[in-house]
């Protein structure tokens, strides 16, 4: 299995370019299920999540197509048709390893009627049960039952009808079930609690280009005027603000400088008034954000909420940062139950973190000393890097196949402004 070898201690400085948005990819993807034109998506990341997801789609009959993306770009446009869905089954092994397959429930029973998905099941960051899912869809009037570990959705005759969904919490993956789902259904529907995360706000988009009449995109009221049919589009995926946030990360913990180029100050809001408290200077270029680090970290005190509050998705990175912090900072994670696993591996570099329920103390240490880590989830690798970049000496991050899932060519980005970072294959 590859590692990813970092010798830290290295400023980085320059310009790195930010990717499309992996959780804006996953749920524009199964758009692609909700008409039987062709959907154009650029800006596509090359992670191993969309091209998973691709094979998924490909085994329920819909072709994949990917124009220019030489291998030296950064992101491809794919073309995706479902003219004729062949199956409606999404099975066990596409959903084990990624989580987001769940987003063809709701177009599938839209457009098919049935639909038979695989239970995700936990994983590596907590309990992540689909319960508003169904419930959401069961308000749109779909028939469910959970056999063998799979749930199977009918359409009554006549297919969804609008609804009223309230969703007792914010939940991203529901809110987009919901939202594809409904844009087929006949009549109105109202999402109440919905999502309000940019990448929501992108798939909102994405679905009006292919027809879809939605009212109050970016709030928490969606109401969604169903229609008998969409039809096909091109549609650019957003900018990574995940992705451009670590990267400002990375800026602060080697005491660097990085132009994000791509990146989209706007959706970044927390997370830049984050990165601001610890004393990082930002500003918007014409090609996206600067970061420069100014002296010492300060530490500071957030908690993990839905948009627009600080996100669950950077709470491993900036804990990673504030390692180094003049000061001790308080982290509150409220949305995964799990989601300190980085916390052990951080401590064998050198951290001082204490973790009390779902509240993390981390005091700030002198330095970090590179060691062997081994990778947990996504965010928590990149935590890893992040730390390695600043100890003294080497770091080894073992089972990389988690970053692969989220960060674009992250070596390469890191190498060409100045990191020591190499990727280490099996011999
Ligand atoms: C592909 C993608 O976009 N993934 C993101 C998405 O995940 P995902 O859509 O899975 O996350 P949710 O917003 O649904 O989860 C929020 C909370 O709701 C709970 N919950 C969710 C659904 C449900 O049916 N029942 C339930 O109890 C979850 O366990 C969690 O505690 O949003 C998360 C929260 O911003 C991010 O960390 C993920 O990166
Ligand atoms: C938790 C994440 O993603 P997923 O929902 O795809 O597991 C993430 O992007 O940090």
């Amino acid at each position: 299995m590859d590692r990813i070898v970092i010798r830290g201690g290295a400023k980085l400085s320059g310009r790195l370019p930010i990717s499309g948005a992996k959780n804006a990819a996953l749920t524009l993807l199964p758009c692609a299920l909700l008409t039987d034109e062709a959907l154009t998506l650029g800006n596509l990341p090359r992670l191993a999540d969309v091209d998973g997801f691709g094979h998924l789609l490909n085994g329920m009959g819909v072709s994949t197509a990917i124009a220019g993306g030489s291998p030296d770009e950064f992101g491809r446009t794919m073309t995706l048709d479902a003219t004729r869905i062949t199956s409606t089954t999404a099975p066990y092994d596409f959903v084990r390893k990624m989580r987001a397959s769940i987003l063809v429930l709701g177009p599938l029973i839209a457009r098919m009627g049935e639909a038979t998905v695989s239970l995700p099941g936990g994983c590596a960051i907590g309990n992540r049960p689909i319960d508003l899912h169904l419930k959401a869809l069961e308000q749109l009037g779909a028939k469910l039952e959970i056999t063998a570990g799979y749930v199977k959705a009918m359409a009554p005759d006549g297919g969804l009808k609008g609804g009223r969904i309230v969703f007792p919490i914010v939940s991203v993956g529901a809110t987009e079930n919901a939202l594809m789902a409904a844009s087929l259904a006949t009549g109105e529907t109202i999402i109440d609690n919905a999502a309000r995360e940019p990448e929501i706000v992108d798939l909102c988009h994405c679905l009006v280009a292919m027809g879809a009449e939605i009212e109050g995109i970016g709030s928490e009221r969606l109401i969604v005027h169903g229609k008998p049919r969409l039809h096909g589009a091109s549609y650019r995926v957003m900018p990574d603000r995940i992705e451009a946030g670590s990267y400002a990360c990375a800026a602060a913990i080697t005491g660097g400088e990085l132009e994000l180029v791509g990146a989209d100050a706007e959706a970044m809001g927390a997370i830049l008034d984050g990165l601001r408290e610890t004393g990082l200077h930002i500003a918007p270029t014409a090609d996206g954000v600067k970061v420069a680090a100014d002296g010492k970290l300060r530490p500071l005190t957030l908690s993990t909420a839905p948009y627009p509050a600080f996100p669950t998705d950077m709470q491993a990175q900036f804990m990673a940062m504030l390692t180094l912090a003049d000061g001790a900072s308080v982290l509150t994670e409220t949305i995964f139950e799990n989601r300190y696993m980085h916390v052990p591996e951080l401590a064998r570099m050198g951290a001082d973190i204490q973790v009390h329920g779902r509240t993390a103390v981390v005091r700030g240490v002198d330095r970090l000393v590179g060691a062997e880590v081994m990778a947990t989830d996504l965010r928590a690798s990149m935590s890893l890097v992040l730390a390695g970049l600043a100890a003294e000496g080497e770091t080894r991050v073992h089972r990389v196949y988690h970053l692969d899932r989220g960060y674009e060519r992250l070596e390469e980005k890191l190498s060409a402004v100045g990191a020591d970072i190499e990727r280490e294959a099996d011999s």
